[in-house]
């Protein structure tokens, strides 16, 4: 069975007041029973990872260089973000593929060389609007799948995380039925590609206007094994009852 994961993306949002979050959020879930997940800026791993100490909370950057060093002014790569007290990755999130032009080729080289490093990566996917509208939803996930996917990955370090750009930080959120649809598609596809067991291990996570409200709704969904949460993330005090939902969906 495959270990649901509760994952909270905190952008460019925090400083080091919010590390008081971190710590509200593991005296709430003292042992959780689904993995967690929290990728703040890269400016506060460091420090989170110290706070995190021995709970079982991961976390993890929000994107990384494909070198493991160099003359790239400004970029961080795999290896720092490990050394820095990361153990994942995102990459690929729409906001970097559209604010940063990042093509699939790029996400699957950053993802080649954060598994080297040792990071599990998690690779969002996600369609328009214009797209959706244009009924052409499951040939651009199906296209970002093939190709931001390196052929090195397994399935303990590869999570996929389906965020529909429209339902991102919109408060509109896709009904169970498009969900399900693009998650199943995704399934298949893994399954197609990397055989029926790897493809059945890789969790798949729902990103996209995720609340307390909706958490429940979206973990019943077929093939989805937990959350990629935005805003819902920057507080114990909201992401806490979408991780009790994940551990009693
Ligand atoms: O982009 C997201 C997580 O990566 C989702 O953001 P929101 O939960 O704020 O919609």
């Amino acid at each position: 069975m495959r270990r649901r994961l509760a994952a909270g993306n905190w952008k460019m949002n925090g400083t080091s007041a919010d590390l008081e979050q971190i710590t509200a959020l593991m005296a709430a879930h003292p042992a959780p029973t689904v993995d967690l997940l929290l990728c703040p800026p890269a400016t506060l791993i460091h420090a989170a990872a110290r706070r995190v100490a021995d709970h079982p909370m991961m976390l993890g950057g929000q994107d990384c260089h494909a070198e493991p060093s160099g003359a790239h002014t400004g970029d961080i790569s795999a290896e720092q973000l490990a050394d820095a007290g990361a153990r994942a990755v995102i990459l690929g999130h729409s906001e970097r593929r559209q604010g940063h032009a990042e093509q699939n080729a790029q996400v699957c080289a950053k993802a080649r060389a954060a598994q080297d490093a040792g990071l599990m990566t998690v690779i969002c996917l996600g369609e328009s609007l214009d797209q959706r509208e244009a009924q052409t939803t499951l040939e651009v996930i199906g296209a970002q799948l093939a190709d931001s996917v390196p052929d090195t990955a397994t399935a303990d370090t590869l999570v996929i995380a389906y965020e529909p750009i429209w339902a991102i930080g919109t408060g509109r959120i896709p009904t169970p039925d498009q969900i399900a649809e693009v998650h199943d598609f995704i399934r298949a596809r893994l399954q197609q590609r990397f055989g029926a067991d790897m493809g059945s291990a890789v969790r798949l996570l729902y990103g996209g206007s995720v609340k307390p409200d909706n958490a429940a709704t979206v973990f019943a969904v077929s093939n989805v094994d937990g959350a990629l949460v935005g805003g819902a993330s920057l507080t114990a005090d909201q992401f806490s009852p979408i991780i009790t939902a994940l551990e009693t969906a």
